[in-house]
């Protein structure tokens, strides 16, 4: 059964485009990225999966069951941050999450208390007098403290220093291990390829692809790099399949998509001092995808 199954789902807001026609779906113990500029359709498809929303057309199923129909007994099962996380400023950290904890049925004062624990957070402390990133611990540990079977993070690491950040990342994958599905929004490409093992890319309200980290990572591209003996006119370089092509003085890069052993060929044609020939970070991958689909 897939945690999340989402089929041509359309949200049309009156003045601007939200999503169209989105498709993918998530296997249960997955750790899926959502991946995509801001405004391109990240929010609207996770508050239409959260029944926060409606959707203009098209459906959503969470473990096999219709996302709006089953929305109350759904909602159990989740874990939510959102991008923004918005506190009746006067609670103490400790009342709030105590309140949240009291819609599930289990006592989850001790998972309370491990969650603030690993992520440093001072439960006595008034909502009020907390720091931004504060504030995003305390929406890490409401989402997490039922331990739901799948967890959905909107931008989940902006207000977290780097510690923070890893030691949520570790948490995350720890929770993944005892069975938690996570989907994870994000528009910084590093922490998606470090975390995820699919990623769902949007672009202005559409799905333009969905991979596995590691396909778009080596089947695609690679990069080169190269220090030739002598200066080497640029033209040189222009083929079939070579992108993002700099030439300064002797050093050379590109990205190469294509039969590796025609550029080799190439290459064989010139003095080479130094050649390597790497993985692009998916950075560079996602750009390029960008560039493609605006041709
Ligand atoms: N409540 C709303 N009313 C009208 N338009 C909206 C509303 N919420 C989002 N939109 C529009 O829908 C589109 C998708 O926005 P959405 O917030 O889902 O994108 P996102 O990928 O989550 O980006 P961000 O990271 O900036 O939140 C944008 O064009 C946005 O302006």
């Amino acid at each position: 059964m897939y945690a999340i199954e989402i089929n041509n789902l359309t949200k049309v807001y009156v003045n601007s485009r939200g999503i169209t026609d989105i498709s993918f779906s998530i296997e249960e113990g997955e750790i899926f990225g959502f991946i995509g500029p801001n405004g391109a359709g990240k929010s609207t498809t996770i508050r239409t999966l959260l029944s926060l929303i409606y959707p203009t057309s098209g459906s959503a199923k969470i473990f096999g069951k219709d996302c709006i129909e089953f929305a109350p007994e759904i909602k159990k099962e989740i874990g939510y941050l959102p991008s923004e996380v918005f506190y009746y400023d006067n609670m103490k950290v400790i009342d709030l999450l105590k309140y949240s904890a009291s819609f599930y049925k289990k006592d989850c004062t001790k998972r309370i208390k491990e969650l603030a624990e690993i992520m440093d957070l001072d439960l006595t402390k008034k909502i009020d007098d907390l720091s931004l990133g504060n504030k995003k611990k305390v929406g890490i540990v409401q989402g997490l403290l039922h331990e739901p079977k799948l967890i959905i993070l909107d931008e989940p690491t902006s207000g977290l220093d780097p510690l923070m950040q890893q030691r949520f990342f570790e948490l995350l994958e720890e929770e993944n291990k005892k069975g938690a599905t996570i989907l994870f929004s994000s528009h910084i490409l590093s922490e998606v390829q470090r975390l995820c093992n699919r990623v769902a890319i949007i672009k202005e309200g559409r799905v333009v692809t969905v991979e596995k980290i590691s396909t778009l990572k080596e089947n695609n591209y690679k990069r080169f790099k190269m220090e030739t003996a002598d200066i080497v006119d640029q033209n040189f370089f222009q083929m079939m399949g070579v992108n993002n092509l700099e030439v300064k003085g002797k050093e050379v890069s590109f990205l190469f998509k294509g039969n590796i052993n025609t550029v080799l060929r190439k290459l064989a044609e010139i003095d080479i001092r130094n050649l390597w020939i790497e993985e692009p970070d998916l950075e560079e991958i996602f750009m390029h995808y960008y560039e493609k689909e605006n041709e």
